[in-house]
């Protein structure tokens, strides 16, 4: 299958009722802009001042009064584990990437696009200014380079002239280099029913963690796990009390000691617990100090040292938190952490935050760990598993939609 049919299948989800969704939603739209009540149909009276005047009254009382009674039915539905969750449609995610991409699009597409209407020709020049903006974008230097390679021999294979519909190769070798021969590298390794998962999170202070240990949370629910928090975080003033808000939020238990006890009897007393409870998952949180890597190396081996004597071959999987808008300094945090305890996926925070959405790249290609979430905004459901095809339709949205459009279902 090309590399184009596959990515609107993805984009738009294969089943009928996904596709049949996403007409729908687009007819929406449709119907919204074309705002027909503004039309005099053959024969209709034409109201007067005061007639319309008392129209629109009634419709701002009667506007009030429904998002009174949304605002109250709002209130009664919290906390959020009460919610009955629909299963998001393909193409709805598909939009969710669009929208936390695009601040990232808007700097480094309308560079692109700008760089395709001043040349026009492939040539050299083009070339290496594409390479300036790829640089820009914090995609790194050995992603642009493998990636300026690719292009250059596709455009002579080819025998490309016109720079049109380069973001739509840009967009093929990105994924080509993403993914490299790995498939399925965002899935979470869940062991299967009945046994315990123990998820262990790592990362400094300040870049999310909590409110992604939150939103994971709310997502393995929705999907009927049973999910514990361990507040591991015993270091960070508040750190305890903020999990439990978020366990009360999603409707977790949360396993927790004193302000200052060890990490590794908290984590031991919420394995008990989760096994007692016959729990599906268990998600510890640790504390993010880097000051001082021997200290924090301590730590995460003892840590880890305590569950797998608990579990043989947990934790199933150590995620690091990361935050996007620090750039290349979340690269740095990446290689300590590396170091300190085996990092086996990141969760990219505040991607939505940054105009430098390239990091991506550049994490999965120096460090050679992939990125398992990325986070879009700050609602619950934001939290989304990374996507190398989604990534790049948000990256070149609209380059892409008038490719996709030649495709034929
Ligand atoms: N826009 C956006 N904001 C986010 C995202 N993830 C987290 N945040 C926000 O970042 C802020 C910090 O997140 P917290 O989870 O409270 O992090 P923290 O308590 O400062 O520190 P740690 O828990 O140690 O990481 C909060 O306001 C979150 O709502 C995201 O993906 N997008």
């Amino acid at each position: 299958m090309s590399f184009f049919k596959r990515l609107k299948e993805k984009l738009i989800g294969n089943t009928e009722e996904e596709k049949v969704q996403q007409e729908l939603e687009n007819s929406e739209v449709e119907v919204k802009s074309d705002d027909s009540s503004l039309l005099i149909e053959e024969g209709e009276q034409i109201k007067s001042v005061e007639e319309i005047v008392d129209e629109v009254i009634e419709e701002i009382e009667e506007a009030e009064n429904k998002a009174q009674s949304d605002t109250n039915r709002e209130n009664e539905l919290e906390p959020v584990a009460e919610v009955v969750e629909k299963k998001p449609s393909a193409w709805s995610i598909t939009q969710k990437f669009k929208q936390g991409l695009s601040k990232t699009r808007d700097t480094f597409t309308s560079k692109v696009n700008d760089l395709v209407a001043r040349y026009r020709k492939v040539d050299e020049d083009f070339f290496e200014e594409l390479e300036e903006v790829l640089l820009q974008a914090d995609v790194g230097f050995d992603t642009v380079m493998e990636l300026m390679d690719k292009l250059r021999f596709e455009v002579q294979r080819k025998n490309i002239k016109d720079t049109e519909g380069i973001q739509a190769i840009i967009s093929e070798k990105l994924v080509e280099i993403y993914e490299a021969g790995e498939e399925d590298i965002a899935e979470l390794n869940l062991q299967p029913d009945g046994e315990l998962t123990v998820i262990l999170f790592v990362g400094v202070n300040g870049v999310g963690k909590t409110t992604t240990i939150g939103k994971l949370a709310h997502r393995l629910k929705s999907q009927g796990k049973s999910v514990i928090l361990a507040a591991g975080d015993t270091f960070r003033a508040g750190a305890i009390d903020q999990l439990q808000v978020w366990g009360d939020r999603v409707g977790c238990e949360v396993i927790k000691q004193s302000e200052g006890s060890d990490p590794a009897a908290v984590i031991y007393d919420a394995i008990g617990a989760a096994r007692k409870r016959g729990a599906d998952v268990l998600i510890c949180d640790t504390a993010g100090r880097l000051q001082n890597k021997v200290n924090l190396m301590k730590e995460l081996e003892k840590v880890h040292r305590v569950i797998s004597r608990e579990i043989p071959n947990a934790p199933h999987e150590v995620l690091l938190a990361l935050d996007a808008t620090t750039g290349q300094n979340a690269l740095v945090q990446a290689q300590t952490f590396k170091e300190a305890t085996n990092v086996t996926g990141i969760v990219l925070t505040k991607l939505d935050g940054t105009a430098k959405g390239g990091i991506v790249l550049a994490i999965r290609n120096k460090l050679h760990i992939p990125v398992k979430f990325v986070g879009l905004g700050e609602k619950m459901d934001d939290l989304q598993p990374f996507d190398a095809e989604r990534y790049v339709y948000g990256l070149f949205a609209e380059g892409l939609e008038k490719e996709l459009e030649k495709i034929d279902d």
